[in-house]
């Protein structure tokens, strides 16, 4: 029988989770990834990996709830596995703080991380500037060693990957039964989506293996997440900022805050830095729109503008453009256009 040809545009956590959906579940497409860049030079790869969001205020709550649950279960069974270490993920607690006591003290998510509950007056002691807090265990996940696992996944599942710069979705429409764009902050060019704007993001890298728990400034602002390798201090979120340079400044700024938050960190050393651009979106987009190519109607569902994100939201965003590739192929073609 005569496969459907299926393309997936970005091997970000956003390509790779959407191509592994789709390859594991409908058996009968044959699914090819193109991207222009791989693991470890995706933004994904530079992420700290934290399973935690802020609302989009155009999503439904549920749609959004219903992401953040679909994902953070994938990645729990994962973290109770064997593939635990060779995926990258893992189960890493802290805390939340607030200098103000904020007007939503319980998060959308709240309920499908472990264990959240607001701090008591004990615990906030260590943080004088702070008035508030919150505690949980969430998972981190580890995208230099997730995306090259879930890449392996594919290919067990017959997947095929090209390394491309896709110029033109009209171009693909010709040589692609379903198109499927996980593209991120390329959806600016390639989908002609001027909503799509870089947030830029600095870290540090330091060396601190004694550091054990997250610590998080609810401004967004100050985040000190240990990992496997490495302790990820952030950050910055500068709006339609292009640069891709580390700038000192920055780097200089995100370490005082996050020392007066663990004075320990004035001891660490630096052994990294890095920046990435978010793929900004007031919304991120999951929806089908269709191309036209020698006469045929070709499926095209997007799946980009996750903002800081992007892990996050990974799996549930791509079980949302599972089931609307599955809908593509058993809705009633149209009439034949004259
Ligand atoms: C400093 C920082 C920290 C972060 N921390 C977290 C965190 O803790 N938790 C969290 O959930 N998120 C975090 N994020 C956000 C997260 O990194 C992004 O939301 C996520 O990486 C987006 O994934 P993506 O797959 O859409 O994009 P990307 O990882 O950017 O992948 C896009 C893919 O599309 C390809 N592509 C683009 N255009 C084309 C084209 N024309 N042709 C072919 N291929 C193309 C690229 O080559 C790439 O393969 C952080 C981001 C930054 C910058
Ligand atoms: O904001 C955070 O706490 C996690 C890091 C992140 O998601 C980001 O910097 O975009």
């Amino acid at each position: 029988m005569k496969r459907v040809k299926v393309l997936v545009i970005g091997a970000g956590v956003v390509g790779l989770s959407t191509a592994v959906c789709i390859a594991e579940t409908l058996v009968c497409c044959s699914v090819t990834i193109i991207a222009e860049k791989f693991s470890p030079d995706t933004t994904s790869d530079g992420a700290a990996g934290i399973l935690f969001a802020s609302e989009f205020p155009d999503v439904p709550l549920g749609r959004q709830q219903r992401w953040f649950k679909e994902t953070i279960d994938h990645l729990l069974a994962i973290a109770h596995s064997p593939h635990a270490s060779d995926a990258g993920v893992f189960l890493c607690s802290g805390c939340q703080i607030f200098k103000e006591v904020p007007c939503d003290k319980k998060p959308f998510w709240s309920d499908f991380v472990l264990g959240f509950r607001n701090m008591t007056h004990q615990e906030m002691k260590r943080f004088p500037d702070h008035k508030f807090g919150q505690t949980f265990t969430t998972i981190k996940c580890e995208c230099v060693r997730y995306l090259p696992w879930l890449e392996k996944r594919f290919r067990e599942a017959g997947g095929q990957i090209r390394c491309e710069k896709i110029t033109g979705l009209q171009k693909a429409a010709q040589m692609y039964d379903v198109i499927v764009n996980c593209s991120g902050l390329g959806s600016r060019l390639l989908a002609k989506d001027e909503e799509v704007y870089p947030i830029r993001g600095q870290i540090l890298k330091v060396d601190a293996p004694w550091l054990k728990n997250f610590i998080r400034d609810g401004d967004g602002k100050t985040y000190i997440y240990p990992g496997m390798g490495y302790v990820t201090l952030g950050g910055t979120r500068q709006a339609d900022d292009w640069r891709l340079e580390v700038d000192e400044e920055d780097g200089d700024g995100i370490m005082e805050r996050c020392s007066q938050l663990e004075p320990s960190l004035r001891k660490a050393q630096v052994i990294g830095r890095w920046v990435g651009l978010r793929p900004g979106r007031t919304n991120p987009r999951v929806e089908r729109e269709y191309l036209y190519a020698e006469g045929r109607r070709v499926p095209l569902v997007h799946n980009y503008g996750h903002g800081g994100w992007g892990i996050t939201l990974s799996w549930g965003t791509a079980l949302d453009a599972l089931d609307l590739v599955r809908q593509s192929l058993f809705e009633k073609p149209p009439q034949a256009r004259l």
